[in-house]
């Protein structure tokens, strides 16, 4: 089985390398020249993961033409792009492909999950696999012990898929509620923003297993809403993204609202952001979606407020605690 991981940043160079040590050939496409150099000349990928040293048979190339020969595509690109990679490998390939995504978000503009734009992009398409889950990739890369899902409509893909990345430190769940683990995977980047700003406050532990539970109530509201199932909120996609993403240090979502919140305004982020920083888009997407169909997310329209609005986040906090007084559920 051929292989090749469309985008050469951290998350596609991390996966790449477990396909070398699964002994799968996989090349490494970027369009990035100075990473993919990296990577092929030094065995590294310097601006993601300083100091570590690859596998010695990941290769990386800039050559595009090279997913003719693959039966699997994986695409490890930010939401923003799938669309247009999509596009442009669909006019390469000459046979159909298992296509796996790993981007965590909404179509820019459509709205829509990440599957549904990759079935709507390609015509040489057997299925797609989204492979996601709690995963940072500079502990993949450091071959950290971690857990991700295969979740797809296609059970025999799925089954190919898990088998292809599993190994004794990376182990691969199946999934397929389609539409819950993409919302899950989504909509916990949002809310990692919100708990990088309220650690920037200033705010502590309680306040981070309020807004991680609060969080979680929002997300599955919203993913039910949308005809994902509420079980799935409970597993890799839902609270076990949640947490890794709203505790890690790793996180560039929270992260981003570590500074917004130090900064008590989202002003100096709007600047200076050059990280993928995918929640910033996806509060806006399903702040708009929710008002549109009446759907209670509080959260959500606070982060929403406080990245598009100008609202200060102390500010925010303070209406989220002073709200009308509720039954938990
Ligand atoms: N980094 C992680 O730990 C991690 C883990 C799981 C999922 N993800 C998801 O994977 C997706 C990719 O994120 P990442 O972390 O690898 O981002 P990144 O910023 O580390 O790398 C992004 C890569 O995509 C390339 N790129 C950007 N725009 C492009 C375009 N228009 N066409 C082609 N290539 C383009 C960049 O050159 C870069 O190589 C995101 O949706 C993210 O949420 C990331
Ligand atoms: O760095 P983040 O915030 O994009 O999170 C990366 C992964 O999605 C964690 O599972």
């Amino acid at each position: 089985m051929k292989c090749v991981v469309i985008g050469s940043g951290s998350w596609g160079t991390a996966l790449a390398q477990v396909l070398c040590d699964n002994k799968v050939h996989v090349t490494l496409w970027g369009k990035n020249k100075n990473e993919v150099e990296d990577v092929e000349l030094h065995h590294q990928n310097s601006r993601f993961f300083p100091g570590v040293v690859l596998h010695p048979n990941l290769h990386a190339t800039t050559d595009l033409t090279i997913v003719k020969d693959a039966d699997v595509i994986v695409l490890s690109v930010p939401t923003i792009a799938v669309e247009e990679m999509c596009r442009k490998i669909d006019t390469l390939l000459e046979k159909s492909v298992i296509i796996v995504n790993t981007a965590k978000g909404f179509h820019p503009e459509t709205n829509e999950r990440m599957s549904e734009v990759i079935r709507h992009a390609m015509t040489h398409l057997s299925s797609v696999v989204s492979l996601i889950g709690p995963s940072h990739a500079e502990e993949v890369v450091l071959r950290m012990l971690t857990t991700i899902c295969a979740v797809s409509q296609n059970k025999e893909d799925a089954i190919c898929i898990q088998k292809l990345f599993s190994n004794d430190y990376l182990r691969v769940y199946r999934g397929h509620d389609e539409i819950g683990s993409e919302i899950g995977v989504a909509l916990k980047n949002a809310i990692a923003v919100a708990s990088g700003v309220l650690s920037g406050v200033g705010y502590g532990d309680n306040t981070k297993a309020a807004l991680i539970t609060r969080g979680l109530t929002e997300m599955i509201r919203y993913g039910v809403a949308m005809g994902g199932k509420q079980e799935t909120f409970m597993g890799l996609t839902g609270i076990g993204d949640l947490i890794v993403t709203c505790t890690s240090k790793h996180s560039r979502n929270f992260q981003a609202g570590y500074e917004i919140g130090i900064h008590n305004s989202a002003d100096y982020f709007w600047k200076n952001n050059k990280k993928t920083v995918e929640g910033v888009r996806t509060a806006k997407v399903v702040h708009e979606v929710a008002q549109k169909r009446g759907i209670e997310m509080p959260i959500i329209n606070e982060i929403y407020k406080v990245l598009y609005e100008g609202k200060k986040p102390k500010d925010s906090a303070q209406e989220l605690m002073l709200r009308d007084l509720k039954e938990e559920m």
